[in-house]
């Protein structure tokens, strides 16, 4: 049996969990990480998350008809294992080599409020700190579906990302952001893939016209999308499961060899006797925080996915700052300060949003207009022709009183690169007509800014400004394709 101290526990090797054990470390302090998974150091991004799903998604891009899908995904999966391990390995290097860091590999639970122990018998731990840092993550939430959580057909995302064989058939159930994205990168991959979503439509908080392309585009693919689907019933038979729902009333059933759940994530915390140290959590499960990250217990903080905030890989290390801010600065910075976080549903082009929808925006009243144009039909921007990506859409929701631009959704390759333009520019009041007329590289996605804020539906006056309006007199015109 060992007993440590620290100045600072962290639990969890998460995304917030080690940025902040890296800060206090580097200051001085003595930090003690308590990680339960070998497989795991890192945390959830980098070994099952955004990293191989990412990764995933460029190799089966890159997939031609002529390759064998089961050799180009197995091919595949060994470039995700040897990122990730990769990752992993420097992941527990770069924080336990450090003089004052300390990686302990084991389930923590709590004994107080102070304290955590790991381990049992001869091999316990126990870690004694002033400060504590929750970053324990989130799970995958199984649908209380009859047959779905005992059918032996169900694969995790963190299978997909490993597995050894590509299967034939996949059925997704839920259409959010994990469900699409493993249902575009399967299908890419050459698996039939279904996925059954509850809502009455794809993604119901972005706008008809940007679902609509959305779905059009993965029904373009070949994935069989259901809408308004309630699932009843899920029964293995064989090499496969067959999933009952209804839909207008009547009963269908699908089949598959593997069966996704993508319905949400919930915070982890089975195991870590938080009643022991007299934390709260909300009725759905979540460490109950205030906007600086404090726990009921204020020497606690809880930070990323744990939370019940956003569920993304930067929250989490917005998250480590606002905590870092409590331990070594000025304890000012809060989650009210977050302005305009932009999100990617990695989806082939993917669909990159920020701020207000339109409908949002004329729910509460506000005066707006509207500038859209297809990708293909955006001539500032060749780059969609030059790399064969050219369905889509970008639309944004300008102010029409003040010019400021109040939200944006790209459909379109770069879309995850071009939307924190957008957001800086939210965040920093610079007007659409400033992003408009700016110079941009060529041929690059961040032209379209050029054309498509000049095309607004409902305007304050100003009249449509071309393409190539801020180009130098004598100049060529707009160097990109005439348009399709
Ligand atoms: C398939 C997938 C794809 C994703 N893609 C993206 C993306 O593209 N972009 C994006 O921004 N976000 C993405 N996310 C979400 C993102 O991964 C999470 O929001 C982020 O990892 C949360 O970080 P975290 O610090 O809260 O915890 P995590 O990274 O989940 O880390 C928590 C750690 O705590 C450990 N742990 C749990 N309980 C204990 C305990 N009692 N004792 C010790 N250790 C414990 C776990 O083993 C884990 O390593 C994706 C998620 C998934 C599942
Ligand atoms: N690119 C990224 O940033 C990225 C990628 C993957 C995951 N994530 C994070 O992980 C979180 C979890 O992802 P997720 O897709 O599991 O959750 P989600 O909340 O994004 O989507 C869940 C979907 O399942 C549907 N659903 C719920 N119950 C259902 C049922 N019984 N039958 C059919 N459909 C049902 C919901 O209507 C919803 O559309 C995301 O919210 C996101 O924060 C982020």
């Amino acid at each position: 049996m060992e007993k440590l101290t620290a100045d600072v526990l962290v639990i969890g090797f998460g995304k917030g969990g080690k940025t902040a054990a890296h800060a206090l470390s580097d200051a001085g302090r003595r930090v003690v990480l308590v990680e339960r998974s070998a497989n795991m150091y890192g945390g959830t991004c980098p070994n099952v998350g955004c990293v191989p799903t990412k990764m995933l998604f460029h190799y089966s891009n890159g997939r031609r008809v002529e390759d064998d899908a089961q050799e180009f995904f197995a091919h595949s999966i060994a470039g995700v294992r040897a990122l990730t391990s990769a990752f992993r390995a420097g992941n527990f290097a770069s924080l336990d080599g450090k003089n004052t860091a300390t990686v302990i590999t084991g389930t923590a639970r709590f004994v107080d409020q102070h304290t955590v122990a790991v381990g049992e018998g001869d091999d316990l731990i126990t870690v004694t700190a002033p400060t504590i840092i929750l970053s324990t993550g989130s799970a995958p939430v199984i649908a209380p579906i009859p047959g779905l959580a005992t059918s032996k057909h169900l694969v995790s995302s963190t299978e997909l990302t490993q597995a050894a064989t590509l299967p034939e058939r996949l059925i997704v159930v839920g259409g959010g952001y994990l469900g699409l994205e493993f249902a575009s990168i399967y299908q890419h991959f050459g698996t039939h893939v279904t996925v059954l979503e509850g809502a009455e439509r794809l993604l119901p908080r972005e706008d008809e016209d940007i679902a609509g392309t959305v779905r059009e585009i993965l029904e373009g693919d070949g994935v069989r999308i259901i809408t308004g689907a309630k699932i009843t019933e899920v029964e293995d038979s064989g090499a496969v499961a067959k999933v009952s729902y209804e839909k207008d009333g009547q009963t269908h059933s699908v089949e598959a060899s593997a069966l996704l759940p993508a319905t949400g994530r919930r915070p982890v915390t089975d195991g870590l006797r938080l009643d022991a140290a007299g934390v709260r959590t909300t009725p759905d499960g979540a460490v109950q925080v205030d906007e600086h990250l404090r726990t009921s217990r204020p020497h606690i903080y809880a930070v990323g996915d744990v939370n019940g905030g956003p569920q993304f890989t930067y929250v989490a290390l917005d998250d480590a700052r606002i905590v870092l801010d409590q331990l070594l600065g000025e304890g000012k910075r809060t989650t009210a300060d977050r302005v305009a976080v932009p999100h990617t549903l990695f989806t082939t082009p993917p669909l990159a949003t920020v701020g207000l929808t339109e409908r949002e925006a004329r729910a509460r009243g506000l005066n707006i207009k509207v500038a859209s144009e297809k990708v293909a039909d955006i001539v500032a921007m060749p780059r969609a022709y030059t790399v064969e990506e050219t369905r889509g859409m970008m639309k944004f929701v300008v102010d029409a009183d003040t010019d400021l631009i109040l939200g944006a959704a790209l459909l379109s390759i770069d879309a995850q690169e071009v939307v924190n333009t957008v957001a800086l520019a939210i965040r920093h009041d610079i007007t659409a007509t400033e992003l408009r007329n700016s110079i941009y590289t060529h041929p690059s996605s961040t032209e379209a800014f050029n054309e498509v804020f000049g095309k607004a539906s409902v305007g304050t006056g100003d009249e449509e400004v071309p393409a190539d309006a801020d180009r130098r007199p004598g100049r060529p015109a707009a160097e990109g394709p005439a348009g399709p």
